[in-house]
């Protein structure tokens, strides 16, 4: 099970996540998000990430080519891109600046949910309100993608592992669900996050 924990903010939680095994840590930058951080801090958090962990890059419908920009300036492995903004052509756009892509979208979006549709490398499937925490039927999904997915949604360390049970997911991602308080990371959540999506 791949594992990414998204919305870190300080050395500590990056450290914290890879220490307890995260294949993947977020950083979210330029929006309304209370987890919005400046680009010089995602650099200088994606700087300490350890190699085999993926460093991803969270927007929110950010122009497309400010998101680019975004993610070659702080120097991450991996760009997310979230919004009803970026369609077929925005993902392929940024998937041709060489970029590592991963499409963020939600059942209630009524997008293409085959992985790479849009060239992408995986596929984040999310609530409709991405980073608030809220979960979404996963009974809804009739049949799950295939490949490079993860789920998203609410997930936490109670949840975690019938949520996979459910859906079979290659992976899943945490945000409000392994926080003390909005926006605060708590690593001994992150760690019980972490530990229960490798048991299920
Ligand atoms: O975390 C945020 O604040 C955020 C803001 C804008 C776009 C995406 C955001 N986070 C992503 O939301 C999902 C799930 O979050 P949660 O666990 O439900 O809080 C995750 O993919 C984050 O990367």
């Amino acid at each position: 099970m791949f594992i990414k924990v998204c919305g870190l903010k300080t050395p500590d939680d990056v450290r914290v996540a890879t220490d307890a095994g995260a294949d993947a840590v977020g950083f979210v930058h330029n929006t309304a998000s209370v987890r919005s951080i400046p680009l010089e801090q995602v650099a200088a958090l994606a700087a300490l990430v350890p190699a085999g962990v993926a460093s991803v890059l969270v927007v929110n419908d950010l122009p497309v080519a400010d998101a680019i920009d975004a993610a070659r300036a702080s120097g991450v492995d991996v760009l997310q891109l979230h919004g009803p903004g970026y369609g077929r052509e925005h993902v392929a756009r940024a998937v041709a600046s060489g970029l590592r892509v991963w499409r963020a979208t939600s059942l209630a979006d009524g997008d293409d949910l085959r992985v790479g549709a849009f060239g992408e490398e995986a596929l984040l499937l999310d609530s409709s309100v991405p980073g608030s925490g809220e979960t979404w039927d996963l009974s809804g999904l009739a049949e799950p993608p295939h490949g490079h997915w993860l789920l998203a949604g609410g997930l936490s360390p109670v949840n975690v592992a019938d949520a996979i049970r459910a859906v079979r997911p290659w992976g899943v991602d945490v945000s409000s669900g392994v926080e003390v308080t909005r926006g605060t990371k708590g690593h001994d959540l992150i760690r019980t996050f972490v530990a229960a999506a490798r048991e299920a």
